[in-house]
């Protein structure tokens, strides 16, 4: 770690600006050539402490850690501000995650070369995540929860310590007996590039000690003491500088940082790597130049580069939750918000690293359309969907291949379409009967039509950037209309096998509700899926790209970007494993 004008004095060859989970993890394998010194940026400090490192704490819940960004109002879900949590910490947003380390599907990223990408098929980006990746096969008990154990969909010899769970809630194995019973394969190959059916996840634990492994223990903490790995935390880096190359390309000389309210600026020599998240990167591209350069002029920031595509394209998996009362006694986390309970769990965790507190969530469930539509509501759907593509700003949009590739994958058995996840508590606790028990069941669109953008609001970085997730302004009113029958299925699975024996009342919404006091319901609770991507995306040029299949932005001989902002479009999984590939 180093002091804000030290960091400015040295002579990188490389800059990363965002020590989060990509950046920390390209840090530290650049810095392995020691012929290369790495200078990172990291806006957030670093915090090692309970609220990270013990899985079933929350930092995500906790303003310290995160940087409280808020959506502008949606208009098409009652116009709620939606918050969606960022790491704001050395690590970045692995240091706040629910751990999940899972990769998307074979014939998803395949088909990225249908959108004009080369060099980021299956194959190449399944090895990328098990190199990252240091598995540990699960333990019996873990087995018994059907946790995966083929070692050779996973890497043993990487950084980011994996394995799966070894506490699971009592609520676990009926999901699953419900699930199967709903024709879902119990699938213990998850990482096989078939991710379809109900699984038990690996998660980025170090199964020796039962903490979370994060880019900065997994990555950094190897590297630190080499010399020619530099870290300055607590900086906030507002513009890439550049001069104009022979090319008509721009070429980065430097970065400019603010630490303490004081700016300073720090020389490169070979690269900038920006890798400040899916919500905070194209903000910096835009304070460097490159943008759209209509907004660029109305925020009074000199245009550089004229790349529309920068901040467009946001992708999430917006989620909608519903909760139910169960039957008997059952350990949740919402037993938690006792202080006594959450004071004995955490002893008992700190003395034997078992418990409540030493897993989060475990189980996930991944299905195609047909598994939660009927082949009829199906046909209805698609023929509106088909009449809202023909609109000429569809079939003239620069996304086009995009919305192509989006609408075939609809009818595919092997894409997930839906998430859902069985959470051991009850968001809406204050309106149940506090004495039950609860679950709920969440839903999450994998690949929601919606497109929402994250640009600059001003010239300055201190001021947050708008974002605009465009909840449920889809096509067709495609995504409310996939969301209303997973909330249908939802009802059906509360209802069915194990669960359903367990199930004494499905509390909110109702399945006797009508169709539009469903949507209604779905309005006033669809959030953020926590898993936004796509504001940087790697495309072609001409279909609104920002960077190559090398990740370097367009009309720049040296400026990349790597982080969830490159992924041009959604995947029917959680990201971390495939930016750490
Ligand atoms: C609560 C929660 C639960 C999640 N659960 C899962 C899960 O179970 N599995 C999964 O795969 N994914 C999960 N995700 C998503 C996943 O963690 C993120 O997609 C991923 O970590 C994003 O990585 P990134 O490198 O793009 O950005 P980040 O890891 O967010 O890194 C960006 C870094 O840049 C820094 N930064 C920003 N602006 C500046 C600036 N101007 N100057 C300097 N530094 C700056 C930030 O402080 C941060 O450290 C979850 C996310 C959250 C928030």
């Amino acid at each position: 770690m180093a002091s804000a004008a030290d960091f400015s004095e040295q002579n990188f060859d490389y800059i990363i600006i965002g020590g989060g989970t990509t950046g920390l993890a390209l840090a530290s394998i650049l810095s392995t050539n020691a012929s290369v010194r790495v200078g990172v940026i990291e806006a957030g400090l670093r915090k090692d402490d309970e609220m990270i490192l013990v899985p079933g704490q929350s930092s995500s819940l906790d303003p310290e850690y995160d940087w409280n960004l808020v959506t502008k109002p949606q208009p098409f879900a009652q116009n709620r501000k939606m918050s969606i949590p960022r790491g704001k910490v050395l690590g970045g947003s692995s240091a706040l995650n629910y751990m999940a380390y899972c990769r998307g599907s074979e014939l998803e990223h395949n088909d990225w070369e249908k959108l004009g990408i080369k060099g980021w098929s299956w194959d190449t980006i399944s090895d990328a995540i098990k190199s990252a990746e240091a598995w540990s096969p699960p333990t019996r008990h873990a087995k018994e929860h059907h946790a995966d154990n083929v070692a050779e969909n996973h890497g043993r010899y990487g950084y980011v310590k994996t394995t799966a769970y070894s506490y699971y809630y009592d609520l676990v194995l009926p999901f699953f007996d419900t699930m199967n019973k709903l024709g879902v394969v119990t699938n213990q190959s998850e990482a096989s590039g078939d991710n379809i059916g109900i699984w038990t996840y690996t998660a980025s634990i170090d199964p020796q000690t039962n903490t979370r492994s994060y880019s900065t223990n997994a990555y950094y903490d190897r590297v630190s003491n080499r010399p020619n790995i530099v870290v300055l935390t607590g900086a906030q880096a507002s513009k890439v500088i550049f001069r104009q190359t022979s090319s008509s390309d721009l070429q980065a000389t430097a970065v400019e940082y603010h630490k303490g309210g004081r700016t300073y600026k720090v020389p490169v020599r070979r690269e900038v790597i920006i890798s400040t998240g899916a919500l905070q990167t194209p903000q910096l591209l835009e304070l460097s130049g490159i943008g759209n350069p209509d907004l660029l002029r109305r925020l009074n920031i000199p245009a550089q580069i004229d790349l529309p595509g920068v901040g467009e394209n946001f992708q999430d998996h917006p989620r909608v939750y519903m909760g139910a009362e169960l039957k008997g006694s059952h350990e949740t986390t919402d037993d938690l918000n006792s202080e006594t309970f959450a004071q004995q769990r955490l002893e008992q965790y700190r003395l034997s690293r078992t418990g409540m507190l030493s897993s989060t969530l475990s189980t996930l469930v991944f299905i195609p359309s047909s598994s939660f539509i009927t082949p009829d509501k199906m046909r209805s759907m698609l023929s509106t969907l088909d009449e809202a593509l023909k609109l000429p700003q569809i079939q003239n949009s620069p996304w086009k291949k995009w919305y192509d590739v989006q609408r075939a994958w609809l009818e595919n058995d092997g894409i997930a379409q839906l998430e859902v996840i069985l959470f051991p508590f009850y968001t809406h606790l204050g309106c149940a009967n506090e004495k039950a028990k609860h679950y709920a069941i969440s839903v999450f669109l994998q690949h929601a039509w919606s497109r929402g953008h994250v640009h600059a609001t001003s010239s300055s970085v201190l001021d947050s950037p708008e974002i605009d997730s465009a909840m449920l302004d889809s096509p067709g009113n495609i995504d409310m209309m996939l969301l209303l029958e997973a909330v249908k299925y939802a009802f059906k699975i509360m209802k069915t096998g194990a669960l359903g024996d367990l199930t004494a009342e499905i509390i909110e919404p109702k399945p006797s509700w009508s169709d539009e006091q469903l949507m209604d319901y779905i309005r006033s609770n669809v959030d953020s899926g926590l898993h936004p991507i796509g504001t940087a995306s790697m495309l072609p040029r001409s279909a609104n790209g920002v960077v190559d299949n090398e990740l370097k932005v367009y009309g720049t001989t040296n400026l990349r970007v790597a982080d969830a902002s490159i992924l041009p479009i959604h995947l029917g999984t959680h990201p971390q494993a495939t930016l750490y590939g």
